[in-house]
């Protein structure tokens, strides 16, 4: 599936930059054209994958190339004024070519936050494909502001975009690590969650698969709206018996047991569901899911995707699971990737509102007092005059 990927914000840009980097070592398959906006110049700078012309400042006028400190309504207003920059650089990329597009953007800060869901409205106002959204969602430890942010951004931004796939910092810190000292890796991870999937419907058909996802079945799996969320494991193989082949139908093809491969196919569907989603959730609580399971041809037992399947409509309670592999012919694992889309049962959303509506609050009590307690500390009874 053909990707016009967009990051507004750091985050939204070094995550970008991510995706791009995994797709060009894994053979260039999804991304078409991938941009980065945001209104700090030194983030825009400090990117390194991304040719300049795809460097979107915005804003200027406004806040002189520092970016927005965290307000996400002043990044909301910047992308309303300067949306245009963002589609002019756009008319470069050749849209006709591109599946859908995704506005990638960590949804704590100011200009993410704010400019995504902005952005989003706007490219659903004028193209025909669909727009996904990617938020992060900050860490519990980044404070009351970034929640605020971040749960009134994600409100925003799941109405303006097809589908919002949500990655949580918080649940992917390593333990004793902070967040920020873990981005590299934890934008690798995400990289390579989204990278099988949107891949997956781009088989260049050197390898038929057995039942081949492609991407009208990623498009009906996130179609219907809502939230998802993505999970990924994978099973090293021991290709020593790459060599062992045997004579079938006068094709020299690798002697795989399709017991093995089957239950291997299970376990590894199994964990990636049950395992670390990109937002834990209860899986109960799903209307639509895409299982993809990768890996050498000879390894992809249609038997065992299709028990896979089965299976996952056992645990999330819904008839609408699709299936499908994506051969990869010299990989030396078979992995999996599980989308889960149209989630509802998210105690994390739920937290995170419940704090932001708290730290709503208790800013709004302090901008109630805030002038009383100026006049007190500045209060003389006239005792003092001031110079004019
Ligand atoms: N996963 C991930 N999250 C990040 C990364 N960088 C920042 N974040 C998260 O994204 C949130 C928003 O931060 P930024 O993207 O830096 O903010 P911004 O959109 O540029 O907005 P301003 O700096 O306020 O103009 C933070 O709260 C972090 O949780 C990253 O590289 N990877």
């Amino acid at each position: 599936m053909k990707l016009a990927l967009i990051g507004v914000g750091q985050a939204g840009g070094k995550v970008v930059e991510a995706l791009v980097a995994y797709d060009g070592k894994t053979g260039d398959r999804f991304v078409t054209a991938a941009l980065a906006v945001n209104t700090a110049k030194a983030d825009l700078l400090g990117l390194k994958l991304l040719r300049p012309e795809h460097r979107v400042l915005v804003g200027q006028a406004r806040v002189k190339g520092h970016g927005v400190g965290a307000d996400n309504e002043l990044g909301a207003e910047v992308m309303s004024e300067d949306v245009d920059e963002v589609l002019r650089a756009l008319d470069s990329v050749p849209t006709h070519e591109v599946d859908a597009f995704l506005v990638v953007a960590g949804l704590g800060g100011g200009t993410g936050s704010g400019g995504a869901p902005v952005l989003a409205h706007e490219l659903k106002r004028l193209y025909t494909e669909p727009v996904y959204g990617l938020g992060i969602l900050p860490g519990t430890d980044e404070g009351g502001i970034y929640t605020l942010n971040a749960a009134r951004s994600f409100q925003t931004f799941v109405r303006e975009v097809d589908n919002l796939i949500v990655f949580d910092n918080d649940a992917w810190r390593a333990s004793g690590e902070s967040v920020q000292g873990g981005y590299a890796t934890i934008n690798e991870e995400l990289a390579r969650r989204l990278g099988v999937l949107f891949s997956a419907g781009e088989t260049d058909g050197t390898d038929v698969a057995e039942s081949v996802v492609d991407a009208s079945e990623i498009i009906n799996t996130l179609a219907g709206g809502g939230v998802s969320t993505v999970g990924y494991a994978s099973a090293k193989l021991d290709r020593t018996e790459k060599g062992l082949l045997s004579r079938f139908g006068g094709k020299k093809r690798e002697a795989v047991d399709d017991g093995e491969s089957l239950s291997r196919i299970l376990s590894v569907v199994r964990r990636a569901t049950l395992g670390r989603l990109t937002l834990p959730c209860e899986i109960g609580g799903t209307e639509r899911a895409l299982v993809i399971v990768s890996g050498p041809p000879a390894y992809l037992s249609r038997r065992g995707i299709e028990r896979a399947r089965t299976w996952i409509e056992e645990e999330t309670g819904t008839m609408e699971v699709r299936g499908g592999d994506y051969p990869v012919p010299d990989s030396d694992y078979v992995a999996s990737v599980v989308l889960l889309s149209g989630v509802y049962d998210v105690p994390r959303i739920k937290e995170l509102q419940q704090i932001a509506i708290e730290a709503q609050r208790s800013r709004e009590d302090h901008e109630a007092v805030a002038p009383d307690a100026l006049e007190d500390l500045l209060s003389t009874d006239d005792r003092l005059d001031s110079l004019f």
